[in-house]
């Protein structure tokens, strides 16, 4: 298969991190995925850098296993490989050393002249948040970032560790790269299925007229793992689960859900729609934190029948930790629009599924006419499918199966994204984004800051609370009391597990949905 497009920018990429773990099992996968599909440039070169001395052909030998271990696409061929490969090489570069950088430039410089790129670079940065900022300023002293063509910042999250200095590396950045040159990476807006929203919101007639504090009860957002910390516990103890998931990838999902209609298709008017929300998203006070937030820890448990340990049981974590690993809350947007709506978050790992949902609770009807078996009425859900699996599902209510039932049971209109054919990697959408100069789907500056904003109070309050941090076996949806806010609001966690058509309650209520 000839693979490549003549309608991208050629350009090369400078990979900072490339013998990491985000590199392994994400960013080789997406380069060889965007390249299967013709979306890469017909003329690229790949650098990647790291601190290890390796050779081209060691590390094109890495690139390969992590194409055969973690791509969702086989090698197809070995002349296809060899076309694809050959654009990589290495150079070792301590980020540290500024005289490095200049062996660096002269193999930018050799690649553009073999493969006749006209001088666009791309910098990924693919490392640990605090050389950031150093990386940036090495580019600019070195000469690297004067370059004949455009020039694009990829940096991975997070971006700080809090709003100060978040702050600080933004300022440091600027020297170097504009704000519409920098692509602040959250995966999650490369997955499909948040992409979707918007579709799903502003191209159909049917939800956009309900998608108000008129018709809509709570929204329910969930980003479950059964992982544990795995290798990470170096960076996971200084992180934890507020700053890791929901500082980036559950408030995005938030403002998805809950901005208003852009008036354009583009990539500011979005995100102007979009930061929006996180203006009226209500901050709390640190004495606010406890009643409408919730922190957890996994202690030992049991995942699919398998004892597992405790967090502070694995490797490279203090015993004495209070890290959290569980956060679950209560949100509210205070605007026109959606005062009054709780929004509900919780993420974790060492949960007893790796899920990614959605769930619009609308309102129930003024006055129930019909019942089910238990006598009231459930509420339409509308499900959105993130992860693993993707797609939407409207719950709504019909008339029982038998001639003489007047009974009203759930049904499910089902729609999968990815039951046919499998969706593109996020990183590879991102990626192929970046190269096209599209960053819609990256978080520009001020929706960060404003993250952080509501992050840090939670985050101070957790770190003054003198009570030991609150555990729940791993394999269970975590703290009993994210459930009572829940019920605060007279609602529950709904799961809609279509596999076995039925829609299942939180508390393991179960209601039977009959096949038709
Ligand atoms: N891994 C994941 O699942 C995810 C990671 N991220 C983010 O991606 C980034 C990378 O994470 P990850 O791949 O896990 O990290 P790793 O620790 O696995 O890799 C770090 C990389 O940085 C390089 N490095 C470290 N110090 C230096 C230095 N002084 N000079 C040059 N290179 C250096 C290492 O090279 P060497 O060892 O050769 O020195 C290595 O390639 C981080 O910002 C992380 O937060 C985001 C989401 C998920
Ligand atoms: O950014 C991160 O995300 C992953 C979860 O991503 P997903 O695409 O598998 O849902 C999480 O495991 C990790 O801790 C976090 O850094």
């Amino acid at each position: 298969m000839s693979a490549h497009t003549t309608e991208l920018d050629p350009f090369v990429l400078t990979l900072f991190g490339a013998t990491g773990d985000l590199a392994k099992r994400k960013l080789f996968p997406a380069l060889y995925g965007l390249y299967r599909n013709s979306l890469l440039p017909a003329r690229f070169a790949v650098i990647g850098t790291g601190r290890q001395q390796l050779t081209s052909a060691e590390f094109r030998q890495a690139v390969r296993e992590s194409v055969e271990s973690y791509s969702r696409m086989k090698i197809d061929s070995e002349a296809n490989w060899a076309a694809f490969v050959e654009r990589f090489d290495y150079r070792a570069v301590d980020i540290k050393n500024l005289d490095a950088f200049s062996g660096l430039l002269s193999l930018v410089v050799d690649k553009e002249s073999q493969f006749d790129l006209p001088g666009n670079r791309m910098f990924y940065l693919s490392i640990a948040p605090e050389l950031f900022g150093q990386v940036s300023t090495n580019l600019r002293e070195s000469g690297m970032t004067e370059n004949k063509g455009w020039k694009r910042l990829v940096i991975e999250k997070p971006f700080g560790h809090d709003y100060r200095t978040a702050v600080e590396l933004n300022e440091q950045i600027k020297q170097t790269f504009a704000e519409e040159e920098i692509y602040r990476i959250d995966h999650y807006l490369g997955k499909t299925m948040v992409q979707n929203i918007e579709v799903i919101r502003f191209a159909n007639s049917l939800f956009e007229p309900l998608w108000n504090n008129l018709h809509i009860d709570n929204i329910q957002i969930t980003a479950s793992e059964t992982v544990g910390v795995e290798e990470r516990a170096a960076y996971y103890e200084s992180s934890g689960a507020l700053r890791d998931m929901v500082q980036n990838h559950l408030l995005q999902m938030v403002m998805m859900v809950c901005m208003e209609p852009p008036s354009r298709l583009v990539n500011e008017a979005i995100r102007d729609e979009k930061v929006k929300v996180l203006r009226s998203l209500r901050r709390f006070q640190e004495d606010e934190v406890h009643a409408n937030m919730v922190r957890g820890q996994y202690a030992a448990g049991s995942m699919r029948g398998q004892s597992v340990p405790g967090y502070s049981e694995e490797n490279g974590v203090s015993p004495q930790s209070s890290t959290e690993t569980f956060v679950g809350g209560r949100l509210y947007i205070d605007n026109f629009r959606w005062a009054g709506v709780p929004i509900f978050i919780r993420t974790g790992k060492r949960l007893p599924e790796k899920s990614t949902e959605i769930i619009i609770q609308f309102k129930t009807m003024p006055k129930h006419i019909y019942f089910n078996r238990k006598g009231d009425l459930r509420p339409n859900l509308l499900v959105i499918r993130v992860n693993p699996s993707e797609g939407i599902s409207l719950v709504l209510n019909a008339k029982g199966n038998s001639a003489d039932d007047m009974q009203v049971l759930p049904i499910a209109m089902d729609y999968c994204n990815n039951c046919e054919f499998d969706s593109p990697e996020a990183y590879e959408t991102l990626i192929h984004d970046a190269i096209q100069g599209d960053s819609t789907f990256f978080t520009r500056w001020d929706e960060v800051a404003l993250a952080w904003k509501f992050v840090d109070p939670i985050r101070r309050a957790w770190d003054k609370d003198e009570h030991p941090i609150p555990t729940y076996p791993a394999g269970t949806w975590g703290p009993e009391r994210l459930n009572d806010l829940l019920a605060e609001s007279e609602t529950h966690w709904w799961r809609v597990q279509l596999e076995d058509a039925q829609v299942v309650q939180a508390k393991e209520e179960r209601i039977e949905v009959p096949r038709r």
